[in-house]
């Protein structure tokens, strides 16, 4: 890595010569080094993605896996230790899933948690039975003997729980740990065997010890260095990648958000002029956006950039579509077909690069046993016919570790700060009707207004998002006397640090009224402004 000052401002601009520059000598492919990293095993838990999370938070490299990727693929990591994670099936219903008892044969260290936890218990002659009452929330923690994994904690403390089905008894050989109010188990232990379990949950922050118990796993248990951070991303990515693409072809999906900004200079760092990006303007962003990514990527980037022209083809290929999950499938479909024509001018690029994160991949039921919510245009919209081979360096991160990652290649603050938008751009904040050209406009003119002074108001960078909805009704209204008919303008504002829950930002009565008062006033086709006081869940974000 070159450090900190490697800034984008390095590379060479070049917006222009897309199709011109020559390509140079193949680099080196290095096999992914051998970073240390610790599998979780995902059993359909609601916070199984946490969990990865937390572990990278103590400094180790972790990846979710779904429960059924197999012992191979967990073996063909070579992970130093391996987590379980809780789930929503009973160990002894039909079809729940099961533990393959190989994953405790593996030479590590395995740690189950809830679920995970049962398993265990279960596979190795414990009982695990559904008891009479439940145990969720909040309960108190009496530690029997702290043994390795509980080592240092006190002897009563709080844990946060989640579940119905108790282990009443540790199997053969394992000792309990911990009781709770529910469950006469909560913790079990084989030092001789290396395997661990735990009823409740570390990874949420109602665990106040949550944290400490992992750090144990991690560190005394595993025999981890915890070294990693946003730095070793950067390295170890430029290696994967390089391994990934040899000397081929690539072109980057680029928005001029963080995520497909921090993917692509990822990618140039690692096969500097292999890769083009291109912007595809859709006719569905912002107002003067596209303008204002092609010429801050001049600015900073020294990569070559294609912009495409293609409000027609989207809109036309958006006529009469007003179902959320089509809309989106039609607009990932699009964004391929364009980024296909693109390839076919550079020697046919046979890679595409895209900034998905892994708030992108759960949404689109990505997880395993995990609901789709909304497929999102990068991962559930992708088209079946897809050729390209996909580069995806942030997959397993949340989006403010790539801000970290972003601010650690030396990304312009205003762009690590951007607040996102979602590559179906104002399509899906058109809702329950037809992205027209007409409904565009009106939802471009009067988010422009709200932007305007969110920023005046220096709110900008507090929120997630802040952004304006457009629902296909109309209303009654007044104005000079006469009737009107008009539009009506949802505004939206969100706090959040990753998408995976928001609340609705307590905006000031002020500015609220500034806003919309500038819309009705300044926008012929509005005639009433309402503002959206759901948090996620139960709603999501976007509106579709
Ligand atoms: N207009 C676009 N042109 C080209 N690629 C795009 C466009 N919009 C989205 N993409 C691709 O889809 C990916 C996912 O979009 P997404 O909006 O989640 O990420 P982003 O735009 O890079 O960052 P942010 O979430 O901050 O907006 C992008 O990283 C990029 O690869
Ligand atoms: O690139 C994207 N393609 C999509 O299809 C998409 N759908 C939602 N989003 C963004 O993801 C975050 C979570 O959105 P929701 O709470 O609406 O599900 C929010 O930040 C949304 O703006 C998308 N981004
Ligand atoms: N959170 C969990 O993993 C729950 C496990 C199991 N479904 C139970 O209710 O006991
Ligand atoms: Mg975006």
């Amino acid at each position: 890595m070159s450090g900190p000052h490697a800034s984008s401002d390095h590379l060479v601009t070049d917006s222009t010569a897309a199709t011109e520059f020559v390509e140079e000598s193949a680099v080196d492919v290095e096999a992914p080094s051998a970073v240390d990293e610790v599998v979780v095993l995902d059993f359909g838990g609601q916070y199984s993605q946490l969990i990865a999370r937390r572990v990278r938070e103590c400094g180790v490299y972790s990846e979710l896996l779904p429960h059924h990727v197999g012992v191979e693929e967990v073996r063909r990591r070579k992970p130093k230790g391996l987590i379980l994670s809780g789930g929503p099936a009973s160990v002894y219903a039909e079809g729940a899933p099961r533990l393959d008892p190989e994953l405790l044969e593996l030479g590590i260290p395995v740690l189950g948690i809830c679920y995970g936890m049962q398993l265990i218990a279960r596979e190795l002659g414990g009982r695990v039975e559904g008891a009479e009452v439940g145990e969720f929330g909040r309960s108190d923690l009496t530690v029997l003997e702290p043994g390795r994994l509980l080592a240092g904690t006190p002897a009563e403390q709080t844990c946060w729980m989640s579940h119905r089905d108790t282990v009443f008894s540790a199997p053969p050989g394992f000792t309990a740990l911990a009781s709770s109010t529910a469950s006469p188990v909560a913790a079990i232990e084989s030092q001789e065997r290396d395997i661990y379990g735990i009823q409740f949950h570390p990874e949420v922050v109602h665990t106040p010890y949550g944290q400490h118990v992992l750090t144990t796993f991690l560190e005394d248990i595993c025999g981890l260095d915890r070294s990693w951070s946003a730095a070793s991303i950067v390295e170890e990515q430029i290696e994967r990648i390089r391994a990934q693409v040899g000397d081929g072809r690539v072109i980057c999906g680029l928005s001029g958000g963080v995520d497909s900004s921090v993917a692509a200079l990822l990618v140039h760092r690692a096969v500097g002029d292999q890769l083009t990006c291109v912007f595809v303007d859709h006719g569905l962003m912002r107002k003067n956006e596209g303008e204002q990514v092609i010429s801050a990527f001049r600015d900073h980037f020294k990569v070559p950039l294609v912009a495409v022209d293609a409000e027609e083809r989207f809109l036309a290929k958006l006529k009469g579509v007003t179902e959320p999950e089509a809309k989106r499938k039609v607009i990932g479909a699009e964004f391929i077909r364009v980024f296909e024509e693109e390839a076919a001018k550079l020697s046919g690029a046979k890679f595409l690069v895209q900034g998905t994160l892994y708030s992108d991949v759960i949404e689109s039921g990505g997880g395993t046993g995990a609901a789709t919510i909304k497929s999102h245009h990068n991962v559930g919209g992708l088209p079946e016919d897809l050729e390209f081979e996909l580069v995806e360096p942030l997959r397993a991160l949340f989006k403010d570790e790539v801000r970290a990652v972003g601010a650690e290649l030396g990304l312009p603050e205003r762009l690590v700060w951007r607040q996102p938008f979602p590559g179906p751009g104002l399509a899906i904040r058109v809702v329950g009707g037809e992205a027209t050209k007409e409904r565009l406009d009106v939802l471009r003119d009067a988010d422009a207004i709200l932007q305007d002074e969110i920023r005046q108001a220096g709110l900008y960078r507090e929120l997630w998002q802040s952004f304006c909805v457009l629902p296909d009704v109309r209303t009654v209204g007044v104005q000079g006397d006469e009737r009107t008919y008009g539009y009506v303008v949802v505004i939206r504002a969100v706090t959040s640090d990753d998408a995976m829950t928001a609340d609705w930002a307590r905006l000031p009565y002020d500015l609220l009224e500034q806003i919309a008062s500038r819309m009705i006033n300044e926008l012929r086709e509005v005639n009433r402004v309402v503002l959206d006081i759901t948090s996620k869940p139960p709603g999501t974000i976007e509106w579709e």
